[in-house]
């Protein structure tokens, strides 16, 4: 097998905050992690278990207290982000401005720049007149404009700090769709959230329980357990204190009904094809 192209590493890195009274306060313990090239990793794990400061550290806005935090060798790796505050992210005033900063090099005839701006809004789903006031905008539409800036640069690595989480179920569709193009062209996607749906788009899950990584594994793994659905009484999923989707809890409630699933399905399609597939 060849030897997977590292992008960026955190070796037995830790991370103390220091609160207000000055004490230090141990948010991670022995963090061991490489982001690889062509790695879709969802990073899940209940409030407060340190998947914050995971995005923190890898966009350089957080340092570790110990341990070390390693880039690639070769070059310089484009790396952007999408934080979970998206005001704390603007630069500009208008969506223009935001827009501008991430404005490719090569010059613009007026025509042609304005259909850049109308294409990278509409890889998001959005239609707004780019001189609008970013103060004018809702949560979520902020958090758009935030990703479609973060994907018109074309990073090599993308760090998503729960980008769907002022979504309405429309717009994480596309959120998710337009992230899925970007990794198709060659994007390394780490993408941090609550929503246990979001879990299937993962080539790698890590799992954060008070802030050490307690499961690092494939998507199926993780809601089925190591041992391939075989009546999974307690999964790593379970193990975090995380319900897991319908999906997923309908296949496990058929397994235990001795129902014999080819497939452990991650999604309804998946679920419809495995019940269809037991039939046969
Ligand atoms: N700047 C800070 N100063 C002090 N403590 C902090 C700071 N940022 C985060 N913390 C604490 O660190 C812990 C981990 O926070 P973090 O935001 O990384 O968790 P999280 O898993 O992303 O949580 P959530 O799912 O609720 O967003 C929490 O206990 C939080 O209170």
């Amino acid at each position: 097998m060849s030897k997977r192209e590292i992008l960026a590493s955190l070796q037995q890195a830790s991370v103390v905050y220091r609160t207000e009274s000055g004490e230090g306060r141990r948010v991670w313990s022995d963090v061991s992690m490489d982001i690889c090239k062509g790695d879709w990793i969802v990073v899940i794990g209940p409030n407060g278990s340190g998947k914050s400061t995971l995005a923190s550290v890898l966009l350089g806005l957080c340092s570790l207290s110990s341990g070390r935090m390693e880039h690639h060798q070769k070059s310089f790796v484009v790396t952007r982000g999408v934080l979970q505050i998206p005001d704390a992210q603007f630069v500009g005033d208008t969506i223009r401005e935001e827009l501008d900063y991430v404005l490719p090099q090569r010059k613009f005839e007026a025509e042609s720049l304005a259909a850049w701006y109308a294409e990278t809004l509409s890889a998001v789903g959005l239609t707004l007149p780019i001189e609008r006031s970013l103060n004018t905008l809702s949560g979520g539409q902020k958090q758009l404009v935030n990703l479609a800036a973060a994907l018109a640069v074309q990073p090599e690595l993308l760090i998503l700090d729960e980008p769907t989480a002022m979504l309405d179920p429309a717009a994480r569709k596309e959120v998710r769709q337009a992230v899925r193009e970007a990794y198709q062209r060659g994007t390394t996607v780490v993408w941090i959230t609550h929503r246990l749906e979001e879990v299937a788009d993962a080539t790698r899950v890590i799992g954060f329980g008070e802030g050490r990584i307690s499961f690092e594994g494939e998507p199926r793994a993780f809601f089925y357990g190591e041992n391939g659905g075989d009546l999974p009484v307690m999964t790593p999923c379970m193990e975090l204190g995380l319900d897991a989707p319908y999906v997923i809890k309908t296949a496990i409630g058929l397994l235990q009904q001795g129902c014999r699933l080819g497939l452990l399905p991650l999604s309804m399609e998946e679920l419809a094809e495995a019940v269809a597939a037991s039939w046969a």
